[in-house]
């Protein structure tokens, strides 16, 4: 981990990038610029804020998140990596990989042609990385923050032999309520329901969150739009790259159960996340890459 003046040389664009220690000793990188405010922990390579002006942040933090190593981070966008969920065979391995318990390198940070800025992180396989996961690969995230927040996962296999793996950009977008949004683009879409464990179709065209909910929609490309009527927003979410959408919030009791979120957190976030898993876990030959995405904006 390089220190903060290192970082400041080498990447801070005047009046637009910059690097902090935000909480406790976790360094950040800031980002203003004509569209939007963001903040990106480098570790886990974890956006924690995305505020495009004139609107309230996007994303949710926990305000119990705890920033600490070895610890995921609670809310804005973990980065889930080499897998989703529990481990398949060791329930020892963290749960979602250990992409979010570590340091990302910062490769480049610059502003476009159009004044966005783009930064690109990365994270390579290591000593550490082994004792969880035997394969040499190179992840790199690119980060563009314009009016919109693209983040894009970008895995390559850099071993002699093919591995498969898992991912997400597990997202928590900031709510007036949970009871007062609804969310749109996944009618008629076969999911898999983790609470009550079988495969679902969504009748509604709206989905109404009024209890814990974990659902995984399988073999879905498409755009989901959380309508918010209370903060008068829509928030389009889209995404490349991933065939599993989950949609989850704990719901009241689950969430007092969960030691970096308030009792009524779950009332403030719902997590609508680009993943590939289950039957879309990516298969990638020694060379290949895989990149997968999450675009998320207002509605025009
Ligand atoms: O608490 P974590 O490890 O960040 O995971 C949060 C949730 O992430 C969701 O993606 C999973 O479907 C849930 O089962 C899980 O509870």
């Amino acid at each position: 981990m390089i220190d903060l003046d290192t970082l400041d040389e080498k990447f801070s664009i005047e009046g637009e990038v910059g690097f902090a220690e935000l909480e406790n000793d976790l360094v950040f990188l800031t980002i203003s610029n004509k569209y939007a405010d963001a903040d990106i922990c480098l570790y886990g390579g974890h956006v924690t804020s995305f505020r495009p002006h004139k609107t309230m942040d996007l994303l949710w933090m926990s305000p119990d998140s705890m920033f600490e190593v070895g610890k995921p981070i609670r809310g804005g966008i973990p980065v889930c990596f080499p897998w989703f969920g529990p481990h398949k065979s060791d329930p020892q391995k963290p749960q979602h990989g250990f992409a979010r318990l570590m340091y990302w390198n910062v490769a480049e940070t610059a502003t476009t042609p159009t004044g966005e800025t783009r930064v690109r992180l990365q994270l390579s396989s290591s000593e550490e990385t082994k004792n969880y996961w035997p394969f040499d690969f190179e992840a790199e995230l690119d980060i563009t923050v314009g009016s919109k927040l693209n983040v894009l996962l970008k895995v390559t296999n850099t071993s002699n032999e093919s591995f498969e793996f898992g991912s997400a950009l597990h997202t928590y977008f900031y709510l007036s309520g949970i009871e007062n949004i609804g969310i749109e683009g996944l009618q008629g879409t076969t999911y898999y329901n983790q609470l009550n464990p079988g495969n679902e179709v969504q009748e509604e065209a709206v989905l109404h969150i009024r209890e814990a909910l974990t659902r995984h929609y399988l073999d879905t490309e498409a755009a989901v739009v959380i309508s918010d009527p209370v903060f008068r927003r829509r928030i389009l979410v889209e995404k490349t790259g991933s065939k599993v959408t989950t949609v989850w919030n704990p719901g009241k009791e689950a969430c007092a159960t969960i030691g970096d979120l308030p009792d009524d957190g779950y009332e403030s976030f719902v997590c609508v996340e680009a993943v590939n898993a289950f039957n879309n876990l990516i298969c990638l030959a020694p060379g290949a890459t895989h990149e997968t995405s999450a675009i998320i904006g207002l509605e025009a």
